[in-house]
């Protein structure tokens, strides 16, 4: 029989989460959603036939899993709030950014926790999820954990929960970034003259095309960037560009800020706990 979940928080993650495991074969009447806007659960209902509540602990009694998706603000009055539900030991699958795997596992008294870093494609069934889990975990509790984020997308185990910060910064947050990419090319195509149809299709799918190709071709993306800029070409223009103004180190610099806002959430609304 498969687990019962439980989502407290339906908001964007959420959403991409249900969506996609209900794509893939799940079944809605397995699922709950707890949320405090009605007109957020009506959409949910609407859009994916899972039934909300309004009431958190009501949605997580009985659950075998709990998915924590709402704010590191909100993360220890949700887990406090939830402990009557949580005797029969269900597995709690956080995927707040920062917040620690030991803050959770006091606050829920002791529940089994693995911290999970998916990303929005999850929707789409191509997220990508970083996960962490200390040592104390059941290897079962592992992999109901990895098998539920593995209908989403793909997943990776890191050892260290100091890593999930920079999971965070870089597939967690890194959809924006391309998102941006997109955005940037779509506008510098209408700039030069393109209609912005044309333009965002031109955008859209060569980002598509690029991440395929990169996750399919066994060249690594610099040998494939290499293989696009012919000497003396446009690309080479276009690079000489970006190079010169040191496209490399403000990425550097934003994905490093991302990363050390992961740990500065754990540090301000989760505790001193550090692993
Ligand atoms: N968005 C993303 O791409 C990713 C997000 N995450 C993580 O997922 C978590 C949720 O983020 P996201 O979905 O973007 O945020 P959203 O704000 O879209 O969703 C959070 C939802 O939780 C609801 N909520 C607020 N307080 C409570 C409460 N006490 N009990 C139950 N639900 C509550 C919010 O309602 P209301 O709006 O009315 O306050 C909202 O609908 C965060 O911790 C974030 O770090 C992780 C990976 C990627
Ligand atoms: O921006 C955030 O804090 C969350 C975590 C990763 C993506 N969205």
């Amino acid at each position: 029989m498969p687990h019962t979940i439980s989502f407290i928080g339906g908001g964007n993650m959420a959403r991409s989460l249900i969506g996609g495991l209900i794509a893939r074969g799940r079944d809605p009447k397995r699922m709950v959603v707890a949320d405090p806007m009605q007109a957020q659960l009506d959409s949910l209902h609407q859009q994916f036939g899972v039934r909300g509540t309004t009431n958190n602990l009501e949605a997580a009694t009985g659950a075998d899993v709990i998915v924590l998706a709402v704010k590191p603000q909100e993360m220890r009055n949700v887990t406090t709030s939830l402990l009557p539900a949580l005797k029969n030991r269900p597995l709690i699958i956080s995927v707040a950014a920062g917040i620690r795997a030991a803050d959770i596992h006091r606050w829920s008294d002791g529940a089994p926790i693995v911290r999970c870093m998916p990303n929005r494609p999850a929707l789409q069934g191509c997220g990508m999820t970083g996960l962490f889990a200390t040592t104390d975990v059941s290897p079962e509790h592992r992999r109901v954990a990895a098998e539920l984020l593995s209908a989403v997308g793909r997943t990776i185990w890191v050892e260290q929960e100091a890593q999930m910060d920079i999971v965070t910064a870089v597939s967690g947050s890194g959809p924006a970034y391309f998102f941006l990419l997109i955005e940037m090319l779509e506008t510098a195509g209408i700039q030069l003259g393109l209609p912005p149809d044309v333009s965002r299709q031109l955008a859209v799918e060569t980002a598509y095309g690029s991440g395929r190709m990169a996750q399919e071709s066994p060249e690594s993306p610099a040998v494939l960037r290499q293989q696009v800029t012919s000497k003396g070409g446009t690309t080479d223009a276009a690079l000489r560009v970006l190079e010169a103004e040191n496209v490399r180190a403000i990425f550097a610099a934003a994905i490093a800020a991302a990363a050390r806002r992961s740990a500065e959430l754990a540090d301000e609304f989760g505790g001193t706990d550090k692993t």
